[in-house]
């Protein structure tokens, strides 16, 4: 599937204060962080428009746009971050994808679900149950593209933060993972184990093209020997905040 655009954030200067859920914080560089962040936008301009929604300075984690909305198709589902300091991330998120012409579908009230936790691969939505999303936003998320009929599949996820954290799909349709943190082998057809726990986390650039953090050498070299065209950059100051390359943009494919 090509990749047509790709929304991101600029990184807030407080970003070294987002939320911690596996990790002990350590002290990120503001400077680096936006350096990193605009390398990363180069690399995905190659590749499609890069579109960057209004910068949000006073929300730490805003540069984590993947978290906020879920587009699939001509639909662009809102949805449900679990904790209060990153809800209003979602406005200006919302209003640019209105912007694009996409419909905007929200989820129940009570429901949870974050970005991070949404995988996709052709016609399957693999969603993790991890301490951010639940089974009400999954059944929204259903609900939410109902005209497309997607295979929905909830998946435990126990040891990350979000399923994307330890497993992401590869353009052949295999998935890659680190077997200590991804969610059990059965849930995902052909499971290809990465090395580091960074190279499970790769962005789909179109063809044969990944795209992954420049901490996961061994991986990369796993994927260029497999004969994938692999892209890294660095990424140590978003990791510092357990983020990765697939939380930084919102992807548009066709
Ligand atoms: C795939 N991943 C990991 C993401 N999409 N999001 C990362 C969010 C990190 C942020 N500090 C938080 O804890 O919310």
């Amino acid at each position: 599937m090509k990749l047509l655009k790709a929304l991101v954030r600029r990184p807030s200067p407080q970003h070294q204060n987002g939320l911690l859920t596996h990790l002990t914080r350590s002290e990120t560089d503001p400077d680096l962080a936006l350096a990193q962040w605009e390398d990363y936008c180069d690399i995905l301009r190659d590749h499609a428009e890069v579109i960057e929604v209004e910068p949000a300075p006073e929300y730490a984690d805003s540069v984590y746009i993947e978290d906020t909305a879920f587009v699939y198709g001509n639909t662009a589902v809102m949805t449900k971050l679990r904790y209060p300091s990153r809800q209003p991330e979602h406005a200006a998120v919302e209003e640019t994808l209105k912007g694009l012409g996409l419909e905007i579908k929200r989820l129940a009230d009570w429901s949870y679900l974050e970005g991070g936790d949404i995988l996709k691969f052709d016609d399957t939505i693999w969603v993790g149950l991890s301490t951010r999303s639940d089974l009400e936003g999954v059944q929204w998320l259903e609900k939410a593209l109902a005209d497309y009929a997607p295979t929905v599949i909830p998946v435990p996820v126990q040891h990350a933060l979000h399923l994307k954290s330890a497993i992401t799909a590869l353009p052949d349709g295999t998935f890659l993972a680190h077997p200590k943190y991804a969610p059990p082998e059965s849930y995902f057809p052909g499971y290809r184990r990465a090395p580091e726990f960074e190279g499970s986390q790769v962005v789909l650039l179109g063809d044969n093209k990944v795209l992954l953090s420049a901490s996961a050498p061994e991986t990369a070299d796993m994927l260029k020997a497999d004969g994938f065209d692999v892209y890294t950059t660095p990424m140590t100051e978003f990791e510092k905040t357990e983020g990765c390359v697939t939380c930084l943009s919102i992807r548009i494919r066709q």
